[in-house]
């Protein structure tokens, strides 16, 4: 069992089934009206129709009614009509005052047989304030036994009479056991108990008075059930609002205007269930101004306009949606807080077109019937003095129920709250109920209570009062029951004075948009009333394309703000039937808007019209110009569509795997450049080195070309010494003298012979710095010694300087000239 507080949000009703019933009763109903001369007011003096349904007590005993009186029911206070008297057989026309139809749909057939016949005769109306109840209505409903085996604690011996049962109290009731009301209740449906408890309210709500129909009992005794009902079983609330609607369709001589508001009492906070933050719970608290003998105001308390039964129900589920509720040790979805469900209606009569029929009386001071003829109470209110709207308030209140406390903290504190502000609403009822039957002014503890000071108009006395008090049947809850029905009995003791309430036009909402749409509507005729004047072509011509579409903007805007207001204010005509299920009519007329429009919207369908033929006959001719085989080439063009599709399907699908591939398979980018980076560093290490070798390479090769360029130089030198050598005949006498066995052929040939084994000077691999064996050896080989390259026969013609030779102990410093000093000499 959870203890957290939540939203209500399913009470309600369905609207789809409340709906289909209503639309067939009230098409009949306006058939019926059409015949008929419409009712002025269920509440009227009635006509010599029969009714079958209970009737008040002083109707049944003047009727001579078989049916058991009922003991402390609503008493007249007031003498009789002359209406009463003269329409027979109900004396004083009190009678259906509570007409009791079977069913909620029966209610709509009441407008017709309440009615009361007066074409034509305007004294013959009874006048509201004399038809006053005063006191307040008292019904029990006891709930059904959720347990079909057990007993239960109360017998219901007649539909006005409870006390305990024989299973609650073995000994026979005593008079004080024994309780009787206006009605009780113990049937599954609520159609009876609204008929014949909530619907006289509804019905002197709409006629002017304030009223109040409150749920009042122990916790899961079905308050909730009978204010707001299940979607099966539609409860007060939902069956009111249907009422409300119809009664405004079945009175064409009034305009109305309904402004609804939904508040809760929580924990002696009052929060407006509709504010935008309600259901986040952050809703600012409504404060309650005023209240000391006259009206209170519930300020910071938002107030909806209402058109249409659809829109009042989206406003209720929306308030319900916000209500404060928690499962308890007594009731899953048990109301933590007291709600108040508001309706503000303003009336006033209406002439023929709409215009305030106030404001054009004849001149015997009386004022021009409307279209149906019948008379309303509203031109005896207007000769009273000037123009006037009733205003009304209907509130319909479910309260918490009282409760013992918890094994919750939280339940507990709430529960506190509850029952001290019943308590208190006990304690005003007491003390009201003593001063009615004493006639004494003690002074009545309103302000003790969030609840007791918002009732404060109601409960003294302005206002028509219902108190449905519900019973749990369960033997435990028989205390508790006991208490209830005190407190029912006690409250039957409250003496009403309901006033209707008549307000000066400024204050009254709907004569505020009334006069704002006669102002719209003059400054609307003014302007076509200049545009007439001049000739529609001289006007064009004086106004600037800018200054046309100007004017047709403020038409337009002047036109909206007229039909948005007007749909505010309700009438028989402009009224739907609520469900918002019909299809609209093809053709709506405006009939308030003005001649100016209506050419505007004539003339703009006309071409609109045109447009659409020439369009049609276009086609048409297309149509025929088309060839025969249409057929096949449409659907040859599709079946190359198709493929063409098909293809580009397939192109997607492959272009998507490859996507996919490529994501799948291959390395990220980071990682390619990861591993190119690493690449490119080795590549870089490497020329790095390839560079300084081909430095150290150059730097040999420098080496070995001046180690050529000697030996070169040395060779010549040596060459062209042994040529002299052997020119002066040097060689054959040294050879006699020398251990040395000359050659034959001389120096020359001895040169030539030792060239074979003359050594060459290599760069080894061991010299090379960087031992690269292989390189030096292409090297070598790429750049032969220069002694190698020399051709042989250079070696023959090599002469050598005898004196050169002689000079020096080396070959070099004997030669001791440069190789061009030392050129051979030819
Ligand atoms: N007349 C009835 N017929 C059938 N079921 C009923 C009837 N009255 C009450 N119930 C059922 O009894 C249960 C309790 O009713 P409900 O919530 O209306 O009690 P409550 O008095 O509003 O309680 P609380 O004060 O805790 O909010 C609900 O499940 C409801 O459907």
């Amino acid at each position: 069992m959870s203890s957290t507080t939540t939203s209500k949000r399913s009470s309600g009703f369905t609207p789809a089934r409340a709906t289909r019933s209503t639309t067939t009763t009230e098409r009949d109903l306006s058939s019926r009206l059409a015949r008929t001369p419409a009712p002025i007011n269920t509440i009227l003096p009635p006509t010599t129709k029969k009714y079958k349904a209970p009737l008040s007590t002083e109707a049944r005993a003047r009727k001579g009614s078989t049916l058991p009186s009922v003991p402390g029911s609503p008493s007249k206070s007031r003498p009789a009509s002359r209406a009463g008297s003269r329409l027979g057989g109900e004396s004083d026309g009190l009678a259906p005052l509570f007409p009791p139809p079977k069913d909620v749909e029966d209610s709509l057939v009441d407008f017709e047989t309440v009615g009361v016949d007066l074409t034509g005769d305007a004294e013959a109306v009874a006048p509201l304030e004399q038809v006053a109840v005063d006191k307040v209505m008292v019904s029990v409903r006891v709930r059904p036994k959720t347990n079909s085996h057990s007993h239960s604690a109360w017998s219901v011996p007649d539909d006005n009479t409870i006390h305990p049962s024989s299973a609650a109290s073995p000994t026979p009731p005593t008079a004080s056991q024994k309780f009787t009301f206006d009605k009780v209740h113990t049937a599954h449906s609520t159609s009876a108990l609204y008929a014949s408890s909530a619907r006289p309210q509804v019905h002197a709500f709409m006629g002017g008075y304030n009223a109040v129909v409150f749920a009042y009992g122990q916790t899961a005794s079905g308050k909730t059930y009978t204010l707001s009902g299940t979607p099966e079983e539609p409860g007060i609330i939902p069956r009111a609002l249907r009422d409300i609607f119809a009664f405004i369709r079945a009175t064409p001589e009034r305009e109305y205007l309904l402004r609804c508001s939904y508040l809760e009492i929580y924990n002696e906070t009052i929060y407006d269930l509709l504010a935008p933050a309600a259901g986040a719970g952050q809703a600012k608290g409504v404060e309650i101004q005023g209240g000391g003998g006259g009206e209170v105001v519930l300020s910071g308390l938002r107030e909806e306009v209402v058109t249409s039964l659809a829109n009042v129900r989206e406003v209720l589920r929306r308030g319900e949606g916000n209500r404060r509720t928690a499962s308890t040790d007594w009731n899953e979805r048990s109301s933590r807080s007291h709600s108040v469900f508001r309706i503000v209606c303003e009336s006033r009569e209406r002439g023929e077109r709409g215009e305030d029929r106030s404001s054009t009386p004849t001149t015997n001071g009386r004022h021009t019937p409307g279209l149906s003829g019948r008379q309303t109470p509203g031109p005896r209110l207007q000769a009273k003095g000037g123009r006037s709207v009733q205003s009304s308030v209907l509130s319909l209140i479910d309260l918490a129920g009282s409760e013992r406390a918890t094994s919750d903290k939280e339940r507990t504190r709430e529960g506190r709250y509850i029952n001290t502000s019943l308590l208190t609403l006990g304690t005003v009822i007491s003390t009201l109920a003593e001063n009615a039957a004493k006639g004494k002014s003690d002074h009545v503890p309103y302000r003790n209570s969030k609840l007791t000071r918002m009732l404060q108009p109601s409960l003294s006395g302005n206002a028509r009062i219902s108190v449905v008090c519900t019973v749990n049947p369960d033997l435990s809850a028989v205390t508790e029951s006991m208490s209830t029905l005190q407190f029912a009995r006690r409250i039957k003791g409250v003496h009403l004075n309901a006033q209707k309430k008549e307000i000066v036009d400024t204050d009254a909402l709907i004569e505020r948009y009334r006069k704002e749409i006669e102002d719209l509507k003059r400054r609307l005729a003014e302007r076509e009333e200049e545009a007439s004047r001049e000739a529609p072509t001289l006007r064009t011509r004086r106004l600037s394309a800018r200054e046309q579409i100007d004017e047709s903007k403020a038409m337009t805007d002047l036109n909206a703000r007229i039909k948005q207001l007007t749909k505010l204010i309700l009438t028989s005509q402009t009224v739907g039937n609520g469900d918002d299920s019909r299809p609209a009519s093809p053709v709506k007329i405006d009939f308030d808007a003005s001649p100016y429009q209506l050419q505007e919207e004539l003339l703009a369908a006309k071409l609109q019209l045109e447009s659409q033929s020439h369009q049609i006959l276009s086609l048409e001719a297309t149509l025929l110009a088309r060839p025969d085989e249409t057929a096949t080439t449409v659907s040859e063009e599709d079946s190359e569509k198709d493929k063409l599709i098909a293809e580009q399907a397939r192109t997607i699908r492959e272009l998507e795997n490859t996507v996919r591939e490529n994501a799948n398979a291959g390395p990220t980018k980071e990682q390619m450049e990861a591993e190119w980076e690493e690449k490119l560093e080795v590549q870089i290490k490497l020329v790095k080195e390839k560079e300084a070798w081909a430095a150290e390479l150059v730097r040999q090769l420098e080496k070995e070309r001046r180690i050529r360029i000697q030996l070169e130089e040395e060779r010549k030198a040596l060459a062209a010494f042994v040529s002299k050598f052997d020119s002066l005949g040097m060689g054959l006498l040294s050879a006699a003298s020398s251990p040395v066995k000359p050659s034959p052929g001389g120096a020359a040939a001895t040169f030539s012979s030792r060239k074979e084994s003359r050594q060459q000077p290599q760069i080894t691999p061991d010299t090379s710095p960087i031992r690269m064996s292989l390189d030096l050896a292409m090297t070598s080989k790429m750049h032969p010694s220069l002694l190698e390259q020399m051709p042989e026969e250079d070696w023959n013609d090599v002469s050598f300087e005898a004196e050169s030779w002689s000079r020096g102990n080396t070959l070099s410093r004997v030669l001791g000239v440069s190789s061009k000093e030392n050129r051979p000499l030819m």
